[in-house]
């Protein structure tokens, strides 16, 4: 991504609340029913929620929400897509967009391109959480959200089966691989709702998804029954959490989202999105605590001063670089031979009073700087930051 690409999209996420991913290391196991239990469940603790079905190639999210397939979504006047609104949530869907066989013929730069579409070129006026329903899997679509768009985490979503079971730790690996922080694990399907008598049985054995994530030291988010009602609701357009809010499976949907919205500040790192302009002193992100034990390469705050730029690491270490250093140590192309790792930029003409104008999140994993020289396509990942020199003591 270039430079005014990544200018042009850091603005339009901020608003957008926590981005939190749905997915499963397989199909049919209940991710989009989960994604539309969860949203509505959400939006009933008042919170503002969207729902971006990003299964392009086999979208159910409208079906699940009632939302009409063959109404193609007005714009804004100010050019973007008003999101359908389903049950006092805002959705966005390929369904709304295209007939049922358009997205199958879909190849991967297309994908990024509409998913890049569904997430900045929607008016969702603000947010608090934002929900993507990602298609099964840890292919390409996977790989590009987590890497474009700053997830707050992922959940997992698993049925009890030992096969499904062992997808699952497959996607859990591809999520930390991409440094997407995992929210937890979800097991759907995990024991029946006697349609009679609402007893839950177990007829397959429980409590894999518990396994899982305790081996992986994820945190456990809940069961949710086999209930036919279920399927009844995602049938009909509306979920079961709102036609039989006291069943087994609708107060399993509720602690999931208890859970995930109780959890909002767990292991918190910078509020995500921001386009900080440190010039005029706007859009400084939030930021949080650090932890015991926390992640040495996720920063918990920024601030810029007159000796520098100041990060606070979530372990709780302290760095100060010199706004000199980080602009020396850009990596883009015009100051790095991408090739050979040879400095292009000629130290001689950095000022030495320059200074970062704007500062923006770039996924989850790097910032973007601006600088007074007007060189604006650095990007700086958390690691490579954390690996920089501090100012020295003396200088301070
Ligand atoms: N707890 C449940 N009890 C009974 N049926 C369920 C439950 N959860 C989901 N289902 C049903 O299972 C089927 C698959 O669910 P869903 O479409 O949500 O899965 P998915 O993982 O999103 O699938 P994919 O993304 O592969 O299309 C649906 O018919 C749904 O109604």
């Amino acid at each position: 991504m270039t430079a005014t690409d990544q200018s042009a999209s850091a603005s339009p996420l901020a608003g957008l609340g926590r981005m939190i991913a749905i997915s499963s290391g397989k199909g049919g196991v209940g991710k989009s029913t989960l994604t539309a239990n969860l949203a509505l469940a959400l939006a009933g603790q008042g919170l503002r929620v969207g729902v971006v079905d990003a299964d392009l190639y086999g979208p159910s999210i409208p079906g699940m929400l009632g939302i009409p397939g063959d109404q193609p979504p007005t714009m804004a006047p100010n050019n973007k897509v008003i999101p359908a609104q389903a049950h006092g949530v805002r959705v966005i869907s390929m369904a709304m967009l295209s007939g049922d066989d358009r997205p199958a013929i879909l190849r991967g730069p297309m994908v990024t391109k509409y998913l890049q579409m569904f997430i900045t070129q929607v008016d969702w006026g603000t947010l608090d959480v934002l929900l993507l329903d990602l298609p099964p899997g840890t292919g390409d679509i996977q790989l590009t959200l987590a890497q474009a768009f700053p997830l707050s985490g992922a959940v997992v979503v698993s049925t009890p089966q030992d096969v499904s079971l062992k997808i699952v730790r497959r996607g859990l690996r591809m999520l930390e691989q991409v440094n997407v922080p995992i929210l937890g694990v979800v097991e759907n399907m995990s024991g029946f709702t006697c349609p009679s008598c609402g007893e839950v049985t177990h007829i397959f054995h429980q409590g894999g998804g518990q396994k899982i994530a305790d081996s992986l030291n994820v945190p456990f988010l809940g069961s949710i029954p086999l209930d036919p009602a279920v399927v009844d609701g995602g049938d009909t357009g509306r979920p079961l959490i709102l036609d039989a809010p006291d069943s087994p499976a609708a107060q399993a949907y509720h602690a999931v989202a208890a859970a995930l919205s109780g959890g909002a500040q767990e292991g918190a790192g910078l509020a995500l999105p921001f386009d900080w302009q440190v010039a005029e002193g706007t859009g400084k992100p939030a930021g949080a605590a650090p932890v015991a034990g926390g992640d040495p390469e996720r920063p918990v705050a920024l601030d810029f001063g007159a000796e520098g730029l100041h990060i606070q690491w979530q372990d709780g270490a302290g760095q100060m670089i010199d706004p000199r250093d980080l602009r020396l140590a850009c990596q883009c192309a015009a100051c790095r031979d991408e090739m050979s790792g040879r400095r292009l930029l000629d130290p001689a003409s950095v000022p030495l009073d320059i200074v970062p104008t704007r500062i923006w999140s770039v996924g989850n994993y790097a910032i973007g700087v601006a600088f007074s020289d007007g060189h604006s396509s650095g990007i700086y990942t958390f690691p490579a930051l954390r690996a920089m020199q501090q100012v020295e003591a003396e200088d301070v």
